[in-house]
């Protein structure tokens, strides 16, 4: 279904190139059916195409007449400027799929052309190997055959789920968000073990290979995870002392709360550009 359509991005920062590295591995959509667009940054699409050997343009080159799906991919303190720069060009079959955190469909249907077929979407950077959860909310105007086609798309960058849009906050803490918390995590974990005295190069190996072998049980087995955790503890060992150390520091606590803070920011992301307060880098 996706063959003959033509793809483009709207910003080209770290979202949008982790989606196209994975787009254009998974061969799903031919290079030259995929566009890159930004303000003026040059050299940064130069640097995309060079990389994917996806077509590149600034904003004012896009040709709309022949995009299918449009990917808005900028800042959310962005989306008004750039939403009032295309809602007279965009044709009215094109279906706009944004990827920004706290934008909410009716807040970008009311700036688009009536009728217009808007997807909101919360992908993570592991879509450039792949590896992305993705979510995906239809708009008041998408059809089925819109999110079917989302889905296929956003499928060659990882897993795709399809949530009612009340629940993208929430998806946005956990899975958009997410990435960063595990990155945290093997900061302390790298530096823990280079200063007990293990080359760092073999402390990051080591922290990544067992976040991914705890990934790949939660994924395959069906424990849960306080199973999986009981069967790592035995009583007076390793792991009691250091859960013992985690519940001591409030790190069950910390990370529900990570997950809390970015879900109430999403949520205050769309009040604030309501009220044109958004002033996020
Ligand atoms: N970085 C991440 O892990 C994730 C980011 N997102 C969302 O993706 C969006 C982009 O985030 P990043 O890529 O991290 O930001 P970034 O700052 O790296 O990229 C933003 C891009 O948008 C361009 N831009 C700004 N206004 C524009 C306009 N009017 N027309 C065309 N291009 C324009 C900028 O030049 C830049 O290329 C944000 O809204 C964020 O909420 C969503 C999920 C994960
Ligand atoms: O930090 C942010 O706002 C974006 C959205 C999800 C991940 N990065």
């Amino acid at each position: 279904m996706l063959k003959n359509k033509t793809i483009a991005f709207l910003g080209a920062g770290n979202m949008a190139e982790a989606m196209i590295s994975g787009t254009v591995q998974s061969g799903k959509i031919p290079k030259d059916q995929i566009i890159v667009s930004n303000r003026s940054n040059k050299e940064k699409l130069q640097e995309i195409n060079e990389k994917y050997g996806v077509r590149t343009l600034l904003k004012d080159e896009l040709p709309f007449n022949e995009i299918d799906i449009l990917i808005l991919a900028m800042k959310p303190k962005d989306i008004d400027k750039a939403l009032d720069s295309i809602n007279h060009l965009v044709k009215s079959n094109t279906v706009i799929m944004s990827v920004l955190a706290g934008i909410t469909t009716s807040h970008m249907e009311e700036q688009l052309p009536g009728g217009q077929s808007v997807i909101r979407v919360m992908p993570n950077t592991s879509s450039m190997l792949k590896e992305s959860a993705t979510a995906i909310s239809a708009g008041r105007f998408t059809s089925e055959e819109d999110m079917m086609n989302a889905k296929e798309l956003l499928s060659s960058i990882g897993e795709v789920y399809v949530i009612d849009e009340s629940k993208m906050d929430i998806f946005t803490g956990i899975a958009g968000s997410g990435p960063a918390y595990f990155y945290y995590l093997m900061e302390h974990i790298e530096k823990t073990g280079a200063e007990a005295g293990l080359d760092p190069q073999m402390a990051r190996k080591i922290g990544a290979q067992t976040i991914f072998g705890a990934a790949k049980m939660m994924l395959e087995r069906e424990e849960s995870p306080t199973q999986l955790r009981e069967n790592v503890t035995s009583p007076n060992g390793t792991t009691a002392a250091g859960l013992d150390a985690l519940a001591q520091f409030g790190g069950g606590k910390a990370i529900s709360e990570a997950v809390k803070g970015a879900e109430k920011r999403s949520k205050e992301i769309s009040s604030e550009l309501q009220s044109r307060q958004l002033v996020t880098n």
